[in-house]
């Protein structure tokens, strides 16, 4: 079976957050399985594409309000385990960044040139599988725009890694979109607006998240969208995340300062936790707990600042913070270090070797999210030994037991200052209880996320809509 994923994101070449780590996985997994699965994203300047050799493929023009030309480029090597398609429109998506506040000729852009290529080829996909609301007006388009007439039976599958941003543009823009039968404009609508998230969900042949717990919570509360999620539930369905457990293994990862495995977890954890206390200022004798993050309400990251505040009052625990985003945010917690000093420190940016190190040098892990569709961090957390504190929402519901109740990690019910601090009180007793934490620490390490499983799921799918 022939699957195109398209996507904004894609590991190691575009990610900002962990859609570019499922569209980076999932296709080698699929192609382990035996299918032709590719990657079909935009061309950004960056260092990936600046150090690559990449071969024009297809070339075309497109009318965006004015005309627009493009390249369909392919990655010469073929190292990813899939083969990579690259949208390159140099006067729209040429940037080093991946999202802007200014997005929807980008996306529209790159959505049009993408069907106008595959239109063309001689062998058509058997399957398009989109990715959040920047590829979400693709099925629309191929169902009901004139110009790809020749894919409207191609079967479309959309996943929704994120509800709450859903692409909504005026209807002063319709006339971007590739004619059609006006009289289906209202696919494109919800609550007078173009809407490409919830179209995608309306013109999808099937709809997916990324966690079974996700979909039911979004029937509730999705930005909007709950209406339409439970009007359509009969087409949507959730498949859990998996992890990419090549790159995510701390037997081989080539980020750590150690590399370890179960046998080896007290040393190489211990290595990796001197290393970044060093280098952090922190004292490495005490229980380490991370937060490594997009600091955005969602991920609770506004209640960082105070759930750290309470929990180093005791000065029992060091706490290291990687992320950014809400510069109010970040300005509070990179405050919090003088009060702090030697047992918490930030690393205010975007870093992938410092996220590697972490993982494996911390004890604990934090994620007291608001909304978590899946959550990776938790399940790269336990496969380097980590022990995950989450918020008992979404995929975290999912995948996170909690020790009081014959489980590996901690949850909170609800994401609030009390019941963070409260879990890492909780924390802290489970960590000095050492025979308890060091078997914990073996067995989290031995649970199998890998995305084996996952693809299987998702090939099943296709299946379904195919055969
Ligand atoms: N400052 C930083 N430096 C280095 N690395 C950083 C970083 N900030 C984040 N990361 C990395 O980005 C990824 C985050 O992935 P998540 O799945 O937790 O969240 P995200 O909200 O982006 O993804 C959305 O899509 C994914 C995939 O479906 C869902 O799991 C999730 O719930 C949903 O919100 C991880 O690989 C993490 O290590």
């Amino acid at each position: 079976m022939t699957i195109f994923h398209i996507s904004a994101e894609c590991y190691p070449i575009a990610k900002v957050g962990g859609l570019g780590d499922v569209v980076g996985a999932l296709p080698k997994y699929q192609n382990k399985l035996g299918e032709t699965s590719s990657v079909i994203m935009p061309f950004y300047d960056n260092k990936f594409t600046n150090t690559h050799d990449f071969e024009k493929v297809f070339s075309g023009r497109f009318n965006l309000g004015r005309p627009f030309a493009f390249d369909i480029l392919t990655l010469v090597d073929n190292t990813l385990g899939y083969d990579l398609y690259l949208v390159h429109i140099p006067d729209l998506l040429y940037t080093d960044y991946v999202y802007s506040s200014n997005d929807t000729e980008r996306f529209l852009g790159f959505q049009i040139a993408t069907l106008d290529w595959l239109v063309q080829l001689d062998q058509q996909p058997d399957l398009v599988h989109c990715h959040d609301h920047h590829a979400g007006l693709i099925p629309f388009m191929m169902a009901q725009s004139y110009a790809y007439h020749k894919l409207r039976r191609t079967p479309t599958v959309v996943t929704i890694h994120n509800g709450q941003y859903q692409g909504w543009f005026g209807h002063n823009k319709i006339h971007l979109i590739p004619p059609f039968d006006f009289s289906k404009a209202g696919l494109l609508d919800w609550k007078h607006l173009i809407n490409p998230l919830a179209s995608a969900i309306k013109c999808a042949w099937k709809v997916t998240t990324v966690s079974p717990n996700y979909m039911e919570e979004l029937k509730y509360a999705a930005n909007g969208l709950e209406d339409l999620l439970r009007y359509e539930s009969g087409k949507c369905v959730g498949i859990l995340n998996g992890i990419d457990d090549k790159v995510w293994d701390p037997s081989t990862d080539t980020d750590l300062i150690k590399n370890y495995s179960l046998k080896t977890v007290a040393s190489g954890k211990k290595a990796n936790k001197e290393w970044l206390c060093k280098e952090f200022n922190l004292n490495p004798k005490l229980p380490l707990f991370a937060f490594i993050g997009r600091l955005v309400d969602e991920k609770g990251a506004d209640l960082l600042p105070e759930i750290f505040n309470n929990s180093l009052y005791h000065k029992n625990i060091s706490i290291m913070m990687l992320g950014s985003g809400d510069t109010g945010v970040e300005q509070q917690l990179d405050d919090l270090k003088q009060q702090h000093a030697g047992f918490y420190n930030t690393y205010i940016g975007y870093n992938e070797r410092l996220a590697h190190i972490l993982y494996a040098a911390a004890d604990f892990l934090l994620m007291p999210s608001r909304v978590e569709p899946c959550g990776l961090n938790q399940m790269y957390a336990l496969r380097y030994g980590t022990v995950p504190i989450v918020n008992k929402v979404g995929g975290l519901k999912d995948t996170v037991a909690d020790i009081d109740n014959n489980g590996f990690g901690a949850l909170h019910d609800g994401a609030t200052v009390q019941e963070g601090s409260f879990a890492i009180y909780r924390a802290i007793n489970f960590y000095n209880d050492s025979d308890r934490f060091k078997k914990n620490r073996n067995l989290i390490m031995k649970i199998d996320h890998s995305w084996d499983a996952s693809a299987q799921a998702y090939v099943n799918l296709y299946n379904s809509l195919i055969l």
